[in-house]
């Protein structure tokens, strides 16, 4: 096979580096889906230059947690809290749901991820063969699981393993390699004992991780508490779920033998700063966890409760919402939210050896951003201060996944974005008439 050679020459790079952004000036060279030098001589013919002057290139983000399809739902149900959202909008609707809906959601997100510099997120959902095959189109890197619900019903829970063992047969490691996929019980309220346990034990035989919703809410907290006598993550520490393969998105409520566990256990935590305002769920004591040494990572959770997937307003929250609640403005600083959405969500997703930042050997999954928008200027200090608290998505010029370009300049290269507009509001309108 011919190598596809790309160099990015001359631009600003800012890269997470434990904890620290480095910045440094700069060219990258792409061979294939991978970055093969990063220095300031290289002299390699290649198939396409990109000017990097008056850009800034930073890895691409990781969405840690979402629901793609969810985008056809973007204000279906506002100013709810997360029961009524769920029991009497969310669900009822989904129930019309079919994987031609699915497809179109999951192009949709697709082409709002790639025009905002996201390359890699982890989803939970229905119809997933339907999100792969429009994954694998739209270029971008994702993590796919089966959305479990039994309710304690067996019949249903037949069902649940049938549809997440079958996307893992059909697509894990699919895509050249930009799809995996995981197990998805929704979250220990909706997923029996035996459900969660036997999670745990296809995980293992399949070699793959578990998404799960945890902790989100005082109410789901009282209901673990009922049923099992133990707070959330107690409980499923009881079963042995509990390991680094497991992505945990909320974790709002925690209590401090709670926080313990998530540590020595080395859950992979998924922060969800939007949702948890808009739902008026909480807040996730995320300076707590980052000082005991927990992973945590940004998720935007699905548009319905966003209600959009632009991961620098979701940093920037992140941050502004930390400070206020710890009445702390050093808590969150710009660099270490810049890791969050970045080598943090790699990590979480057990990708880190692959992507979440700029490094030789590294899939190029890259972005680069406009320093010269209005609200990164004056561009004296280009740093991870200006793309956490004045970017936004819009600043995003150009997105490359595993070496592909797939948005440049603005243009959406891998999808017809008109198109995919038309399909879902078309999409909507036929399921709200159903
Ligand atoms: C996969 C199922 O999960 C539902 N969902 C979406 N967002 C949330 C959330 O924040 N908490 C709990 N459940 C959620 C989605 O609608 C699917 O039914
Ligand atoms: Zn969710």
């Amino acid at each position: 096979m011919e190598t596809k050679t790309i160099l990015i020459k001359d631009i600003t790079i800012l890269n997470p580096d434990l904890g620290n952004v480095k910045e440094f000036q700069g060219s990258v060279l792409i061979e294939n889906d991978k970055i093969a030098k990063i220095g300031n001589n290289i002299n390699e013919s290649v198939d396409k230059v990109i000017d990097g002057k008056g850009k800034i290139l930073m890895p691409g983000l990781v969405n840690t947690h979402n629901h793609i399809s969810m985008n056809l739902f973007r204000g279906l149900a506002d100013d709810l809290e997360l029961n009524t959202w769920l029991n009497d909008h969310i669900w009822p609707m989904e129930s019309h749901l079919n994987s031609n809906y699915c497809y179109i959601g999951a192009l949709l997100a697709a082409v709002e991820m790639i025009k905002s510099g996201t390359t890699t997120f982890n989803d939970m959902y229905f119809y997933m063969g339907s999100v792969a095959q429009a994954i694998d189109k739209a270029g971008i890197r994702g993590v796919l699981s089966y959305g479990m619900i039994d309710f304690g019903d067996e019949e249903k829970r037949e069902h649940e393993f049938k549809e997440n063992i079958d996307l893992i047969k059909d697509f894990n490691n699919s895509a050249n390699g930009r799809i995996t996929c995981r197990f998805g019980p929704h979250s220990p309220v909706t997923c029996s004992k035996e459900l969660l346990e036997r999670v745990r034990e296809e995980a293992n035989k399949y070699n793959v991780g578990i998404h799960i919703h945890m902790n989100e809410t005082q109410k789901e907290i009282k209901d673990v508490v009922d049923s099992t006598g133990m707070r959330p993550f107690e409980y499923l520490n009881s079963l042995n779920f509990l390991s680094s393969d497991v992505l945990a998105a909320h974790c709002v409520w925690l209590s401090d033998n709670e926080i313990d566990i998530l540590k020595q256990k080395d859950v992979q935590v998924s922060h969800n700063p939007c949702s948890n305002m808009k739902l008026a769920s909480g807040i996730a004591p995320v300076s707590k966890l980052l000082n005991k040494g927990v992973n945590v990572s940004i998720g935007t959770d699905g548009v319905a409760s966003n209600n959009n997937l632009d991961l620098f307003e979701e940093m920037k929250f992140a941050s502004l919402l930390q400070k206020v609640n710890d009445l702390n403005p050093e808590v969150l600083p710009s660099n270490q939210v810049f890791n969050m959405a970045t080598i943090n969500g790699a990590k979480a997703l057990s990708l880190d050896k692959d992507i979440g930042s700029i490094e030789v050997g590294k899939k190029a999954d890259l972005i680069l951003l406009d320093k010269k928008s209005i609200n990164m200027t004056p561009d004296s200090k280009i740093s991870s201060s200006n793309l956490v608290y004045s970017a936004n998505g819009s600043d995003v010029l150009t997105t490359i996944c595993n070496g592909q370009i797939l948005m440049e300049d603005k243009k959406i290269l891998c999808l017809n974005e008109d198109k995919v507009k038309s399909l879902a509001n078309e999409a909507i309108l036929e399921m709200k008439n159903l």
